[in-house]
């Protein structure tokens, strides 16, 4: 119904304002776009899940995410598979880990900080009546 049209609306408003300044953030620059398989011909090989800022957009623009929580399981997906990526003790390995774990707790924290609880359990209230 209405009403619950615009808590989607807000929701989207609200994940689409989280990845514009996660994509403002030049250390998550490899993060902003899908992994380029002519680059890394492995890539996928190795991570069955990608996932990147400019998907994550589109996603929110298709209406796939209901729920903050949505949202997080495939946002959480960009910094498990650079962790899984890049697991050994090289230079380039050690550097992408380091900024995969700050994009956690970027994540994270936005969250926590700007996200009212009452308002992602309206959002889980009209997934579960759905
Ligand atoms: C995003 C990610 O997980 C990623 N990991 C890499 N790891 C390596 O290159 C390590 C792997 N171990 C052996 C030594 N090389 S490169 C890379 C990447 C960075 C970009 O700026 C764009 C892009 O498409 C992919």
């Amino acid at each position: 119904d209405k009403q619950e049209e615009d808590v989607l609306r807000e929701l989207r408003l609200f994940l689409r304002n989280v990845i514009e300044r996660l994509s403002l953030d030049r250390r998550f620059r490899a993060f902003t776009k899908p992994v380029d398989t002519e680059e890394v011909p492995d890539y996928l090989m190795v991570i069955k899940k990608p996932m990147d800022f400019s998907t994550l957009l589109t996603n929110i623009d298709e209406h796939k995410y209901h729920t903050v929580r949505e949202f997080m399981a495939d946002a959480d997906l960009i910094w498990q598979n650079a962790l899984e990526y890049n697991p050994d003790n090289d230079p380039i390995d050690r550097h992408i880990r380091h900024r995969a774990c700050a994009l956690k707790d970027t994540v994270r924290a936005i969250i926590r900080d700007e996200l009212d609880g009452d308002f992602e359990r309206v959002c889980e209230e009209i997934r579960e009546s759905r």
